[in-house]
């Protein structure tokens, strides 16, 4: 058994001291040097492969900057990655959990020294600011040290109990799957894309992993560092691509025994579907782990503190532009204080400095152009729906520089079922509704087909517990922000049509990656 310190997570980087920022820009500065304009190829049993095409990555803070690119995977490096991964398994199945573990371990280690430059490339890839970079990396580091720590549980015969029963020896053993499939975002590119592969590979499953198009620099970035902890050739086969074409071929494969997916509700849906398909050959049913979107709500009553709450509207609604699943993207007020906390939070929200990752300004530019798109048509939806009581233009420029820039938006008088109250929008807009009361309040939050993340601010105690029992989310916050979940503090996952609340960094994540069996052996 593997002799290690408890699991505690990353403590944060504090960027209110002046070498944090100063390292920070050398990390820019050094990154710019050494990585602008690197590919990161497709790796198939440990061999890069050159590819027809490849994906480019911009800076989506200045459209005109190319940070780098990656392979692009074809059908024939997916079924060539299928095969490869299944002749990896025989041997990584055998390998104990603590060899598996220590792959993990120096991984994390290896990440915590270039914990800046990972961040730096965030930065430039995604447009993330310096500390949403950072808690980002943390989160990496918890996934690898926790999963690691973890399937220590599942080590030998015995994990879990089983009852006695005279003249025999009962026991369970968990077995890896086999062959899975990691399908990953691009807003959390570092920790999900590694959350997502590392716990199926402790436990001995092989992977293939195909990060998001606009993120596989960083992804890139993660397998370097997993190939120089030691990772065995064909545990994890790196396949850049487009998602409608090898996500889809690997989704709807015969051999894929498993598919981790952490994305949109639409793709989830779709992919929950062909995976569900029998295809000619197929020995198994797939399992199908699905983490999806949400449409998060924070509720402020008459009692509540209005500074803390309003702090909380502001992170939980404006971090990393609102790209982030657990994003406050409604706001519920009761009517009695809706006018005074409105006002506040309108207020704070317009002092929110908008610019690039790189000066680390509050709010950046959304990821993309499809984004960009995606966010100017819910400008105006809101603005048919309610009133704008902030920003509501999609500027397309911020100091000269041409990128995805959104102002911070906040649409208020909005109905509960409209569109803006609905729909999972992903970027700086809020949608604000005023309740008559507590009660009114929480069957608002209640009244959309997701369940992620929610929170509440209040003084009343019997407010919290009828939530803590009522409001239908995975993970439920009281008077702080509804984002920000830790490794191992916050096990991370929604109900509804927010997923399969599997709970990454939870005790029972690795659970998902594994199959029972039991055994009897008549004495
Ligand atoms: N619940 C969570 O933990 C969580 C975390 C992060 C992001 N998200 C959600 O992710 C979304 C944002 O991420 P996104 O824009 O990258 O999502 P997306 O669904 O557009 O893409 C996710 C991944 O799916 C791939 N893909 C697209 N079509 C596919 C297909 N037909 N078959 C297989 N793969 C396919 C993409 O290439 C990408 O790698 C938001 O909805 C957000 O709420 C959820
Ligand atoms: N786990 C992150 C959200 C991931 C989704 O985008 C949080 O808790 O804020």
């Amino acid at each position: 058994m593997l002799k290690i310190e408890p699991y505690r997570p990353q403590a944060f980087i504090d960027f209110t001291k002046a070498e944090n920022v100063q390292a920070y820009q050398t990390a820019l500065t050094k990154v710019r040097a050494e990585q602008l304009g690197r590919h990161f190829p497709v790796i198939i049993d440990g061999q890069e492969r050159q590819t027809e095409g490849k994906l480019v990555s911009t800076n989506p803070c200045d459209t005109s900057e190319v940070v780098g690119s990656t392979g692009k995977a074809s059908i024939q490096d997916a079924e060539d990655a299928l095969n490869g991964a299944w002749t990896a398994f025989e041997s990584w199945k055998t390998w104990t959990m603590d060899a598996r573990a220590r792959v993990l371990l120096k991984a994390a280690a290896i990440l915590k020294r270039r914990r800046l430059e990972a961040c730096a490339l965030m930065t430039l890839e995604v447009g993330k600011n310096y500390a949403e970079a950072d808690v980002e990396v943390a989160e990496g580091i918890d996934f690898l040290e926790y999963y690691a720590r973890e399937a220590m549980k599942y080590e030998g015969f015995g994990a879990a109990e089983t009852t006695w029963f005279d003249g025999e020896e009962n026991g369970l053993m968990y077995l890896p799957l086999g062959v899975g499939v990691s399908i990953s975002p691009w807003n959390f590119p570092c920790a999900i894309f590694l959350g997502m592969l590392a716990a199926p590979i402790v436990v001995g499953n092989t992977m293939i992993v195909k990060p998001a198009e606009d993120s596989g620099m960083i992804a890139g970035l993660m397998i370097e560092i997993l190939i120089e902890a030691g990772l065995p050739a064909g545990v994890v086969q790196f396949l850049p691509g487009v998602g409608e074409e090898v996500g889809e071929y690997l989704t709807t494969h015969a051999r894929t025994r498993f598919i981790t997916f952490t994305g949109s509700r639409n793709v989830g849906l779709h992919i929950n579907e062909v995976a569900a398909r029998h295809q000619k050959g197929q020995k198994f049913i797939k399992r199908v782990i699905m983490e999806l979107g949400g449409k998060d709500a924070l509720i402020i009553d008459e009692t509540a503190d209005p500074e803390v709450a309003v702090t909380a509207a502001v992170q939980g609604g404006f971090g990393f532009n609102g790209q982030k699943c657990s994003a406050m993207s409604r706001l519920i007020v009761v009517d009695s204080v809706y006018d005074d906390i409105v006002g506040q939070f309108v207020e704070r929200v317009g002092r929110l400095k908008v610019g690039t990752g790189e000066e680390n300004a509050a709010v950046t530019a959304v990821v993309n152009q499809e984004s960009f798109d995606k966010v100017s048509s819910y400008l105006e939806i809101g603005g048919s729906e309610g009133k704008v009581l902030l920003g509501g233009e999609a500027t397309g420029e911020q100091g000269g520089l041409t990128g995805h820039y959104v102002q911070p938006t906040i649409i208020g008088d909005l109905d509960a079922q409209s569109r803006m109250a609905q729909e999972e929008i992903f970027g700086p807009v809020v949608s604000v509704l005023r309740a008559r009361d507590w009660a009114h309040a929480l069957e608002i939050a209640n009244s959309t087909e997701y369940g992620l993340t929610g929170g509440v601010c209040s003084r009343d105690r019997a407010r919290l517990e009828q939530a803590r029992r009522e409001f239908e989310v995975g993970n439920l916050y009281f008077n702080r922000k509804i984002t920000g979940a830790i490794v191992g503090v916050q096990p991370f996952g929604g109900y509804n049509m927010s997923g399969t609340d599997s709970k990454a960094g939870g005790p029972e994540y690795l659970g998902n990656f594994m199959q029972l069996k039991a055994v009897t052996e008549r004495w």
